[in-house]
């Protein structure tokens, strides 16, 4: 395998220019999910990964998913199914990735344009996308060129899924999962997701675990119309006020979730489990440079990396319908949405926590006396995933990691979420491996994301170097 690999190597780094300008094109476009007004960009993402798939030469497919629920006048994107390579003496790996992003703009505070892949001279790629999860996708389809360019043999059958929603629940997807788990899927021998990050910014790891998310809204709304504070506020129920309370009695400010019914649902931390924490490579400066300050609620690494990946979180994410432009208007809003979503854990039930979250707001909504009126629902929930990482498949990993980076990697969990893991588990019956590609000062979500070139061309090598050895790795 050695010369083969080297080969496919010294292909990556001769292409590094032709991979950055493949991401700065796929980074111009704005797919942002949960923008009705962007579903067209969602849409042109969609058909740019196609068009690049089918000039590689792989199969490919735009499978349509209907209309958005609650959202009837918007068409979901397509999921795009591909294959390169039909050989029946080689494995087949499915790779799961999403072509959607987060909201971005340039006033949120960043400091170069969002969708204009930017390089500075520490080789940091900043864009909307660039390593969530644009440039691990990306990183499949470059494997592939690669391996052409150094007439190196693919070495395993590559099924390929890339959806436009994760960033909105992946709305549709389950079904299609589901459907496809004994027809297109049906060769699958495993699956490897990159959509995920480091824990640090030299160590690689392997993720055996992701934290769920339910996601919610509340809704609360009086007078027929915005109003002027100054005519009418001390006379009516203000939406704002009562959201405010009831949004501030979720959570408390060192993150104890404050809704009875959901540590009761959390398993005990056995004592096997304790021992795993010890020899991961995280340190507290690790946490530091990732969040970019030193406000962490732990002074230690073991209960922060518990509360990442071990327990749930409940986090505000903001309220709609309020004011928050600059300057200073005097209005009452007369409706506001707040927005909340829980992180959650084994062994917690999505429906179990939704129950427990309604009976929670509406008591607290109901203790203020107000007249407006309030509705909390979920607007997508995603169960967590745990794994075993004792198979061929995270093995193959660790081999290619040792290969490329030099480094045993760490073995870790995730405190995101991809909520269609789980499914391609169940579904296909098959191991699923997350492979990061990124590192944890990429800033995934957050203003200034970016992906590292050098992360970005190894993790091409690794991709590709993964392939290699899962063709190779014997049977568990
Ligand atoms: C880990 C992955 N790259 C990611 O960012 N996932 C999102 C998925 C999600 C769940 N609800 C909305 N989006 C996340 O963890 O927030
Ligand atoms: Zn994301
Ligand atoms: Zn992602």
């Amino acid at each position: 395998m050695a010369p083969q690999l080297d080969s496919f190597f010294k292909q990556v780094d001769s292409n590094t220019d032709v991979f950055i300008e493949r991401l700065r094109k796929a980074v111009a476009i704005p797919s942002i999910s949960a923008e009705d007004a962007r579903r067209p960009d969602v849409v042109r993402m969609g058909h740019f990964l196609a068009d690049e798939l089918k000039a590689l030469g792989a199969e490919v497919e735009l499978r349509p998913l209907g209309k958005q629920p609650h959202k009837e006048h918007l068409d979901l994107p397509p999921v795009v199914l591909g294959r390169y390579g039909n050989d029946k003496n080689k494995r087949t790996i499915l790779v799961y990735g999403h072509y959607d992003v987060q909201p971005a703009e340039k006033s949120d505070g960043w400091a170069t344009e969002p969708f204009e892949l930017t390089v500075d001279d520490k080789g940091r790629m900043f864009g909307r996308g660039s390593t969530d999860d644009k440039g691990p996708v990306l990183g499949w389809l470059n494997a592939i060129e690669a391996h052409q360019k150094a007439g190196v043999d693919f070495p395993v059958n590559l099924l390929m899924c890339f959806e436009g929603m994760e960033e909105y629940g992946s709305e549709g997807l389950d079904d299609l999962i589901k459907e496809e788990a004994k027809k297109f899927f049906a060769d699958a021998d495993a699956v490897c997701i990159s959509d995920n990050y480091w824990l640090g910014t030299e160590k690689p790891c392997l993720t055996y675990g992701l934290r769920g998310c339910n996601y919610y809204s509340i809704e609360v709304s009086g007078p027929g119309a915005d109003l002027h504070s100054g005519v009418f506020g001390g006379q009516a129920h203000e939406p704002m006020t009562d959201l405010v309370a009831v949004m501030g009695s979720l959570v408390d400010s060192k993150g104890n979730i404050l809704i009875p019914g959901i540590s009761e649902q959390v398993a005990p931390v056995t004592a096997d489990e304790e021992k795993l924490y010890e020899s991961i490579a995280f340190t507290m400066e690790n946490l530091h440079e990732s969040l970019g300050s030193t406000t962490t609620i732990h002074e230690e690494t073991k209960p922060t990396l518990m509360a990442r990946w071990r327990y749930p979180s409940l986090s505000l994410h903001g309220i709609e319908g309020a004011f928050s432009a600059p300057g200073a208007k005097t209005v009452i809003p007369a409706k506001v949405v707040g927005k909340f979503s829980i992180r959650t854990v084994p062994d917690m039930d999505i429906e179990t926590t939704n129950k427990v979250v309604y009976k929670y707001v509406e008591e607290q909504f109901a203790k203020l006396g107000s007249k407006n009126s309030m509705k909390v629902y979920a607007q997508h929930t995603g169960k967590w995933w745990v794994a075993s990482p004792k198979h061929w498949n995270f093995s193959a990993a660790a081999k290619a990691v040792e290969r490329v980076w030099g480094v045993e990697p760490d073995f870790t969990r995730e405190g995101g979420s991809i909520p269609v893991t789980l499914t391609f588990e169940e579904a296909t019956g098959k191991n699923v491996l997350l492979l990061p590609m990124g590192s944890s000062t990429d800033g995934a979500h957050s203003i200034n994301e970016k992906l590292d070139k050098r992360n970005y061309i190894e993790g091409i090598k690794l991709l590709g170097a993964y392939l290699h050895y899962v063709a190779e790795e014997p049977q568990n």
